[in-house]
């Protein structure tokens, strides 16, 4: 039997059609071409599954981004096709590629005929020879030995652990931002491209240019360091002798250009190298938030490896410090607040932050709350389920177009404040409000833009799964004294329309039905119970805010 199955890694989406399939079809091997997969959602296919929800899976995964771009096959005509297309290179075969352009995860492809190679830490424009590792049958990835010819585009990294084998956080410092501009705008363009023809409509009128950020550094509201045992370091900052007493990773790709210490009792705070959810590369400085913040980060390194307490390790799950948030605001005033996180196992003493605490307090006047978040969670999670104030208080706020927004340590909040500004401005223009309509805010958040277009029209609800972040919109409803605001705890992935909650609002009596929609949901996109639903309510207008192109 071969069943074509629908599933984003990122997580939910595709997953309970998966479940009752396989439900379904119990005790057989199937093949399956995972057809929509998280790296193809950014643009080129990735697999991984061999089994899947304890199930013995044969994966066939075969289409490529471009065969599916092809809107005139069927995706088993595809599939078919692509099982059949002559993979052009093997593993450790040496090449020279001219990279064309970059997917959204940072990686430069090149295509030999319909054939990807993806390639780290290149640049479009460049000449590069390559050594190809892992292999598939749609792509493949390749690592840069040596650049032939030089990009117009390649600028100096800003940042000493940016690189290949350095921090995992920033993926574009090495090309310039008009190029990433240009790049993120054809990544869109492409997904909606064949949606826009087919529907007569010409590109350039439809898709307006790309809103650059004035500062492409220090811009960042909010980082998240992990504390960890295992130590990254680049291979190129260590002199032989150092190598020699380190412990040389075995993945053959890396072997010569990082290594990590495993030492017992070995603490580290920084961020992690990318595909490495152990390793931490210990940060001296952030480019990409605040200097305040770096302030803070450098402290708690210092202070947390003199404290004799342990960090976190993922295998073992032992160890009491897991991540450090450092979350800055602006206020009313322009004065800057911050928020220090430390999110930790349970276990120890629960005093045992407080000096620390106090002593950021005293030193850094512009902190206003410094909170612990305690969890059991194995994965990597850095949301508590116990919430203790160490200093201050538990939220900060930011203000934004005429409204204070309040929120605390588990709530989202845009990440680039002042790109969030013109966001919302543009998310204004597009509703288009009168003051008759009623405004639906889903995936609400603390209410931003819900109470930032509130003076806009008639009556503005808002939805949200997170009950911090609902208790917050309530109550920035009232610190802005908006009254024509109500906001509601409910999951939009499974059942909105069967939630009493919500059944009981939009069938009141008086209250009109929303006819204005704002749609502002995670990766994965908006479940199809939301869409039908959606459907159903036929509001004149839908504005979909989203962060990832290829689910919206
Ligand atoms: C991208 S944020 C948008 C927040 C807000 N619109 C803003 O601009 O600050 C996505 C929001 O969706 C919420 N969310 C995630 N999954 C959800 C679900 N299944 N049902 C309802 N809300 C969800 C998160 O809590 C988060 O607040």
């Amino acid at each position: 039997m071969h069943c074509t199955f629908i599933y984003s890694s990122t997580g939910f989406l595709y997953k309970q059609y998966a479940s009752t399939l396989c439900k379904h079809i119990r005790k057989s091997i199937y093949t399956v071409s995972l057809i929509r997969q998280r790296s193809f959602l950014e643009g080129i296919p990735e697999y991984r599954a061999t089994r899947f929800l304890g199930l013995p899976v044969r994966v066939s995964c075969t289409n490529t981004a471009h065969s599916l771009k092809a809107s005139n096959h069927t995706n088993e005509t595809q599939s078919k096709e692509s099982n059949t297309q002559k993979v052009p290179l093997k593993r450790g075969e040496e090449l020279e590629l001219r990279i064309q352009s970059l997917v959204s995860g940072g990686d430069g492809i090149s295509r030999i005929g319909r054939y990807v190679v993806m390639v780290p830490h290149s640049v479009p424009g460049q000449l590069v020879k390559v050594v190809v590792g892992r292999v598939r049958s749609s792509y493949a990835n390749a690592k840069v030995t040596q650049v032939v010819e030089h990009s117009p585009y390649e600028v100096e990294p800003l940042c000493k652990h940016f690189g290949q084998f350095g921090c995992g956080g920033c993926k574009f410092q090495h090309i310039s931002y008009e190029k990433q501009l240009e790049q993120k705008y054809q990544q869109v363009l492409w997904h909606f491209e064949s949606l826009l023809t087919r529907l007569n409509h010409t590109v350039e009128n439809v898709m307006k240019p790309i809103v650059g950020s004035p500062i492409i550094f220090g811009y960042r509201n909010k980082m998240e360091f992990s504390f960890g045992t295992r130590r990254w370091i680049p291979g190129d900052h260590l002199s032989e002798s150092e190598r020699v007493s380190l412990v040389i990773e075995e993945n053959k790709l890396r072997r010569q250009e990082a290594v990590f210490e495993t030492n017992e009792g070995n603490f580290v705070l920084g961020l992690k190298p990318s595909g490495h959810f152990d390793k931490v590369l210990p940060i001296e400085y952030c480019h990409i938030q605040e200097t305040i913040a770096n302030d803070i980060m450098k402290l708690v390194q210092k202070r947390t490896s003199e404290m004799h307490t342990t960090a976190y390790d993922v295998y073992s799950h032992q160890g009491f410090l897991r991540n450090l948030v450092i979350r800055t605001a602006h206020n009313e005033q322009n004065e800057t607040e911050v928020m220090v996180n430390f999110v930790t196992s349970f276990g120890e003493d629960s005093n045992r932050l407080k000096p620390l605490a106090l002593e950021l307090g005293r030193q850094f006047p512009c902190i206003r709350s410094i909170v612990q978040n305690f969890t059991t969670s194995k994965g990597g999670a850095s949301k508590g389920e116990e919430e203790q104030v160490l200093y201050g208080c538990n939220y900060i706020q930011h203000y934004i177009l005429g409204r204070t927004l309040r929120f605390t340590a588990n709530c989202f909040f845009q990440t680039n404040p002042m790109q969030t500004e013109k966001l919302y401005q543009l998310v204004r223009e597009a509703a288009h409000l009168k003051m008759e309509d009623v405004l639906l805010d889903l995936f609400c958040g603390i209410g931003s833009i819900g109470l930032c277009l509130a003076a806009d029209c008639k009556y503005v609800y808002g939805i949200d799964v997170v009950e911090e972040a609902i208790q917050m919109a309530k109550v920035n409803a009232e610190i802005n004294g908006v009254g024509n605001a109500e906001f509601i705890l409910a999951n939009l992935e499974k059942s909105s329309l069967q939630d009493p909650e919500v059944q009981r609002l939009f069938h009141r009596n008086g209250i009109l039905s929303p006819n204005v929609v704002i749609v502002d949901p995670p990766r994965g996109g908006l479940h199809p119970t939301l869409i039908k639903w959606l459907r159903w309510l036929k509001p004149k207008r839908i504005v979909y805010v989203s962060c990832n192109p290829a689910t919206q």
